[in-house]
């Protein structure tokens, strides 16, 4: 979890204990219950989907790329029971870069601080060394409980699906092996269920009706990096980055915000792809980003999208701080 999420998590409990309340009932008798989960698991596997798909909105960008999540963003389920915040985590690899080892060390300190952890393995692919990895990786984890979720289930068989729970209850000491599939909604009450069961009675930890603390701003750059992903060559993705610069309501106008964005990638080349021809492909970015802003802030948009070369700011952590990835 970065600094900023971690201070979050923290002030919510502190402020559930100052409270010195015990947790309300709920109306089935139950106490209410309040915590924190995260999704972990190889990138593309479904993660960011499935919390967008129990929160009920879209606060993760998701993609067909693998590695699309690079923050941890938090979505918030709101129950009668409980309150479920759910931490999203980019998914953990082989580190190849200084932003790929800043990433995992991201996911690793996220892990001690959650209730519980979701270990999402999909149903159509083969268990791998990847599958692996992260579950040696959570057998150091010891006192939080986690779930493993056999995810996609829509894209196999019955007989598949069956195979699949067996072999991910194998991989390690689980609370409980749920199928689901974000994509047909398949199981995800269960999923709900089996997550907040984890969680320890408290106060809800955030208002009613919030579904994420990720500040506006950096929803509106995941959204116009969604849109810049969208249709180019497979290893451009890990290249492009985006900052808003400066986000507000226009003078005198109260139903325009001006968004002011840059698009970064590392090489010259990568610019002219990101361009297209004539300008054409960057200007489809931007109306597809401002329809997507737009529905997130409920208001008219323009946006000002320019883009800019850093060169290699995967490697330079100079860079990497000012685009947001904090050691
Ligand atoms: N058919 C089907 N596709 C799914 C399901 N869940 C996710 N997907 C697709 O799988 C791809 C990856 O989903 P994400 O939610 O971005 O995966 P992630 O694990 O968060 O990926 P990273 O951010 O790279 O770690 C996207 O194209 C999703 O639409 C599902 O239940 N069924």
């Amino acid at each position: 979890m970065s600094e900023r999420g971690v201070r979050a998590t923290q002030q919510c409990r502190e402020y559930a204990t100052i409270k010195g309340v015990t947790s309300p009932q709920t109306s089935t008798g139950t106490r209410f219950k309040s915590g924190f989960a995260c999704f972990i698991g190889r990138p593309n596997v479904g993660k960011s989907t499935l919390m967008n798909a129990l929160v009920g909105t879209k606060v993760a960008i998701t993609s067909s790329k693998p590695q699309t999540t690079r923050r941890t963003i938090r979505g918030i389920v709101h129950r009668p029971d409980a309150q479920l915040v759910i931490v999203d985590t980019p998914g953990l690899h082989k580190p190849r870069t200084l932003l790929g080892e800043r990433l995992d060390s991201l996911v690793r300190s996220t892990l001690g601080e959650v209730d519980v952890i979701g270990f999402c393995v999909p149903a159509n692919e083969q268990v791998g060394p990847g599958d692996r990895f992260i579950a040696a990786e959570l057998a150091q984890v010891k006192r939080t409980p986690i779930v493993a979720m056999v995810t996609k289930t829509d894209l196999a068989t019955h007989q598949q699906v069956a195979e699949q729970l067996l072999k991910v209850s194998r991989l390690g000491e689980w609370a409980d092996v749920v199928p689901c599939s974000a994509e047909s909604n398949f199981q995800l009450d269960v999923v709900g269920d089996v997550l907040v069961d984890r969680l320890p009675e408290g106060m809800p930890l955030y208002p009613e009706g919030e579904l994420t603390d990720e500040p506006e701003q950096i929803m509106v750059a995941e959204l116009i990096r969604e849109a810049a992903l969208e249709g180019v060559r497979d290893e451009l993705p890990h290249s492009i980055a985006v900052v808003v610069e400066e986000m507000k309501a226009r003078e005198g106008r109260d139903d325009l915000v001006d968004v002011h964005a840059w698009l970064y990638v590392e090489r010259p080349s990568q610019k002219g792809i990101v361009i297209g021809p004539k300008g054409a492909r960057l200007k489809d970015v931007g109306t597809r980003a401002r329809i997507q802003i737009e529905a997130l802030l409920g208001s008219k948009v323009y946006l000002d999208l320019r883009i800019k070369v850093a060169k290699d700011w995967q490697r330079d952590p100079k860079q990497l701080r000012r685009l947001g990835f904090y050691d």
